[in-house]
């Protein structure tokens, strides 16, 4: 990080723009200064609000008239001395007051997410709690606003942490047999240190093995539609998103581009990608759309099959060969479909078929609440253990149960103990504790070796 001369730093807190109210936020030991100096008056009480005027420090103009708040380190977010100002919300306004605070001894504006990062080095949060207060601000569901609270409340760090703990109480205990083999020291230290590794290698194991549901409710989960050309896929796109997205049309071959909807079901994010048609001897730049088509499919973590009910009981083979029990089938212009075929049950390909019509809306009540079941199983985990939310945790816990199997194979306790040293390091990489001392302090309150 680049070294600056001046220490206080501030910046507009809500988002830029127009709005009724803005908040600029000011840390460091000059920020109660800074807003002696631009107010005339002394910092109200802590964390009551107070209202002031605002004025230029050199000239003397008034720039606002709002609410201010005191909040003394370390009680503050970043564990610092934090001022907020709250003035009005338009851009001379907090141009002019981002202008007068700089202009004050010590302060000048802030780096992106260095707030954040002042709060980390302060112990106020842990990584992982940083990164959901950016979850949280992205959040646009409900299900990604709860998982964004739940980490900030360090529900994952605690696990990592707790994880961490026994992993570095196995390392002391294995440590002090090999630094003091002739101390009078329990003999099962060997199998008490095996058997703490086995247990925690399985949790975590177990953790990982979540379907990736963590991640994909903060990213949205991918949801191709995917069928023969005319199936009725860009109006069953447009129908879901509630808005034209993508070209309907009678042509077949429509939509060659793939055309991406976001859409909150049932509080869940969803990806939607609208596809191709899928269809042989095509011009080249349909038989691209194609290529992207199959593409979608192949990485969707769910498949909507379209087929034409106009055509039923012809189906589609292409897009029969792409259904698996990731996927849910329709078979749209139920409008079409001959009266006798509505009394069936029909099935492709060994999965139930709903018989829909996205354009009288028969079926549609009944496809949305199966397809947002399907979606909150991919989402929702059993149980109440948080979920793993980044691939940067996901890569840090994968090397840690890497050395952690391998410690298991170690043909000597030196061995053995440096692999519990690589994976507590993995794991404090996430939570970003990554200091030997706590290993000491277990030895020495554990064993008192040597008084
Ligand atoms: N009768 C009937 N027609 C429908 C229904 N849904 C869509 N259509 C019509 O079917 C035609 C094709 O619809 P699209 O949504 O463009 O189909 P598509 O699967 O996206 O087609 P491509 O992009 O060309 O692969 C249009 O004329 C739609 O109006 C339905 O439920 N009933
Ligand atoms: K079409
Ligand atoms: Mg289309």
């Amino acid at each position: 990080m680049m070294q600056y001369s001046r220490n206080t730093i501030v910046a507009l807190a809500s988002a830029a723009g127009r709005g009724g109210v803005a908040v600029l936020r000011l840390s460091g030991a000059g920020a109660a200064a800074a807003l002696e100096k631009i107010t005339g008056k002394s910092c109200p009480a802590p964390r009551y609000a107070a209202r002031r005027r605002f004025y230029h420090p050199q000239d003397g103009g008034l720039l606002d008239d709002g609410l201010v708040l005191w909040f003394p380190g370390p009680a503050s977010f970043t564990g610092e001395d934090v001022v907020e100002l709250h003035c009005h919300g338009g851009r001379a306004v907090t141009d002019s007051l981002l202008a007068a605070l700089c202009a004050c001894d010590d302060v000048r504006p802030a780096d992106a997410g260095e707030f954040s990062r002042r709060a980390f080095h302060n112990g106020k949060l842990d990584l992982t709690q940083a990164e959901a207060i950016a979850d949280l601000v992205d959040a646009e569901t409900l299900a990604q606003q709860r998982q964004a609270l739940r980490q900030m409340d360090g529900a994952l760090a605690r696990l990592y942490d707790g994880w961490r703990h026994d992993l570095i109480r196995s390392l002391a205990h294995l440590e002090a047999y090999i630094d003091f083999p002739d101390e009078d020291l329990p003999a099962e230290v060997d199998e008490g240190a095996r058997a703490g590794i086995r247990s925690l290698l399985q949790a975590m194991r177990g953790h990982l093995a979540d379907g990736h549901r963590g991640e994909r409710l903060r990213d949205g989960l991918a949801v191709a539609v995917i069928g023969p050309p005319n199936a009725g896929k860009s109006s069953l796109t447009n129908s879901l998103a509630r808005r034209e997205a993508a070209i309907v049309s009678a042509t077949a071959g429509t939509t060659r581009d793939v055309v991406e909807v976001h859409l909150d079901l049932g509080g869940y994010p969803v990806i939607l990608a609208d596809t191709a048609g899928l269809r042989e001897g095509s011009d080249p730049i349909e038989a691209e759309g194609i290529r992207r088509a199959r593409a979608r499919a192949e990485t969707a973590d769910l498949k909507i099959a379209v087929f034409d009910g106009a055509s039923w009981p012809a189906l589609d083979t292409h897009t029969v060969n792409l259904v698996d029990d990731s996927t849910v089938v329709v078979i749209n212009k139920g409008d079409c479909l001959p009266a006798d075929q509505h009394q069936t049950c029909p099935t492709v390909a060994g999965r139930p078929a709903q018989v829909i019509s996205v354009h009288s809306g028969q079926g549609m009540d009944a496809f949305l609440s199966a397809l947002t079941a399907e979606v909150q199983t991919r989402l929702e985990g059993q149980g109440s253990a948080p979920a793993l939310t980044r691939a940067r945790h996901r890569s840090a816990l994968e090397d840690c149960a890497d050395c952690l199997s391998r410690s298991l194979q170690a043909p000597a306790l030196e061995l053995m103990a440096e692999d519990l040293r690589l994976a507590t390091r993995a794991l404090g990489r996430i939570t970003g504790r990554v200091d030997v001392e706590d290993l000491l302090d277990v030895i020495f309150r554990d064993f008192c070796i040597g008084k």
